[in-house]
């Protein structure tokens, strides 16, 4: 399908206008008066203007990371798999390193490691091997973790918070702060399973909504709660003594450092802690903004790191398709299935609109076809993956928002309708790395397209094969002997 008129997609107008108007939020202008100068009141308004839409800016940020994570806590049961080395920097680097192969080696409560073995956990995961000793240590040790999601950080903040109350004392000892309100609830469930044998224990979420009579004292054991409403029982309603907490959890931290609301209220509510409170402060990510945010908040801190599992174009066989415009991409596709037997495929759009439209036009073709959509909540996505997990569709359309870091197994062709660019129209490699890495794993051998539809496209997909070093070959879906073969 060679063309030589390019027309720029449909699409990238609309992804273009998108980010013009996310710009607009981000950069409101001062207007010049009649005379062409800025009265103060102009200024003013648009300095509150300009900080109510970082604020909102900073709310959305928040929420896409926020669902991100919690879609990623629904749609997994097992420990993520991984080889990578744990990175341990110790406070005292010339204390011993302790690390357990099993946890009978820590010395639980008896009632812990029933818990424990209850939730089918036979020993500790790669970052808990190290990340317990050190919190279950005597005294007990600050950490900062990162590891990426579904490695067993959450298992390992709430047993050591577990193994620290007295459940006589009827006050709360641990506070665990995460950044909505879903999020608390999930690490609550944690806490009620592997406390399960421990019934004394009790657990207060402190949420908004969740309200107590001024002046009250709480008796539970753990609260688990979002920044502001755990500051304002700290402080202003005093439902918490502070100086009686001695662990304080923050898990998250990279959600949370997306609104700066929370990390003020967060960093204010450590400050109100004992001295000897056990600090430990989770991250999936850790950016520099991660890091800084982490050394406010856990002072002396040890550092476990597990580096993110590599991944490589080496096993994928990658091509590109040249197209007019979007109903060549879509008989480009449809070329391409009549071809070949493809157990399942993801396809990426850049926006919400041409995923509905090609969900439905491939619906038409009589296609079992899975739509994962910004749109939706959060349990529904976790619905449609889990139903595409099964073989219930098999195919999955998709923005990229919605996808990112989701491993289906069985993927063997990832069709990228739109190519991936950041919000400034560049390549975004990173996000190219990341759908089609997906096929080609556990020795499986992948296999990627790309649509082109521009000259713009082409030369995004130029700077991806530069970026990567890797070829990506032409393919014409005219051609069925062609397909067929690169299938085999
Ligand atoms: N030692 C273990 N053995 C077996 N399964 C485990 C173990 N530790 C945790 N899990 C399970 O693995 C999954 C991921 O663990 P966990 O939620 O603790 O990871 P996480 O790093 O906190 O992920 P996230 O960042 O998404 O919260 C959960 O289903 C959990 O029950």
């Amino acid at each position: 399908m060679a063309t030589d008129s390019w027309a720029l997609a449909v699409d990238e107008q609309e992804a273009a206008a998108e980010s013009l108007s996310n710009l607009h939020l981000k950069e409101e202008k001062i207007k010049p008066d009649a005379n062409g100068e800025n009265t103060d009141a102009m200024r003013e308004s648009a300095v509150v203007k300009t900080n109510a839409n970082a604020e909102k800016a900073d709310e959305e940020e928040k929420e896409d990371r926020a669902a991100q994570s919690l879609l990623n806590k629904l749609i997994r049961s097992n420990l993520v798999d991984t080889t990578n080395q744990v990175e341990v920097l110790q406070r005292d680097p010339n204390s011993p390193l302790y690390s357990v192969k099993s946890f009978e080696e820590l010395r639980l409560k008896p009632q812990l490691l029933q818990g424990v073995y209850a939730m089918g956990f036979n020993r500790p995961s790669k970052i808990q091997e190290n990340a317990l000793p050190l919190m279950l240590a005597e005294p007990p040790q600050n950490l900062i973790a990162q590891s990426q999601s579904g490695t067993g950080k959450t298992a390992a903040f709430v047993l050591a918070m577990l193994s620290q109350v007295e459940p006589a004392n009827g006050y709360p000892q641990c506070l665990c702060l995460s950044p909505t309100y879903e999020l608390a609830l999930q690490t609550g469930k944690v806490i009620e399973q592997m406390g399960k044998f421990y019934p004394e224990l009790k657990l207060a979420y402190a949420v908004r909504g969740n309200k107590l009579e001024r002046g009250q004292k709480i008796s539970e054991h753990i609260v688990i709660g979002t920044p502001g409403t755990v500051l304002d029982w700290c402080a202003k309603l005093k439902f918490i003594d502070p100086k009686k907490i001695k662990v304080f959890v923050l898990d998250e931290a990279d959600v949370m450092i997306a609104t700066q609301g929370h990390q003020d209220q967060s960093i204010r509510i450590q400050r109100m802690l004992p001295r000897n409170c056990q600090m430990l402060l989770f991250s999936a990510t850790f950016e520099d903004s991660v890091w800084k945010f982490a050394q406010k908040v856990v002072p002396d801190p040890n550092i476990i790191k597990l580096k993110r599992e590599e991944e490589t174009l080496d096993t994928i066989k990658q091509y590109y398709v040249l197209c007019n415009n979007r109903d060549e991409k879509f008989q480009a596709l449809c070329n391409l299935y009549g071809a070949i037997t493809i157990a399942q495929a993801m396809i990426f759009c850049h926006t919400r609109k041409t995923a509905s439209w090609l969900a439905a036009e491939l619906s038409k073709e009589g296609h079992q076809v899975a739509l994962l959509s910004g749109e939706m909540m959060v349990e529904q996505r976790a619905a449609v993956i889990e139903r595409f997990r099964e073989g219930k569709e098999k195919v999955l359309v998709t923005t990229n928002v919605c996808a990112r870091g989701i491993d289906v197994e069985q993927v063997s062709v990832v069709i990228n309708f739109d190519l991936p660019v950041d919000k400034d129209g560049n390549p975004d490699n990173e996000t190219y790395l990341h759908r089609i890495g997906r096929t080609g794993r556990f020795g499986k051998r992948g296999l990627a397209v790309n649509m082109v539809d521009s000259k713009h496209s082409m030369n995004i997909l130029n700077r991806i094969q530069e970026h990567f070093n890797k070829k990506i070959e032409r393919l014409d879906t005219d051609d069925l002997d062609e397909i067929e073969k690169i299938a085999n």
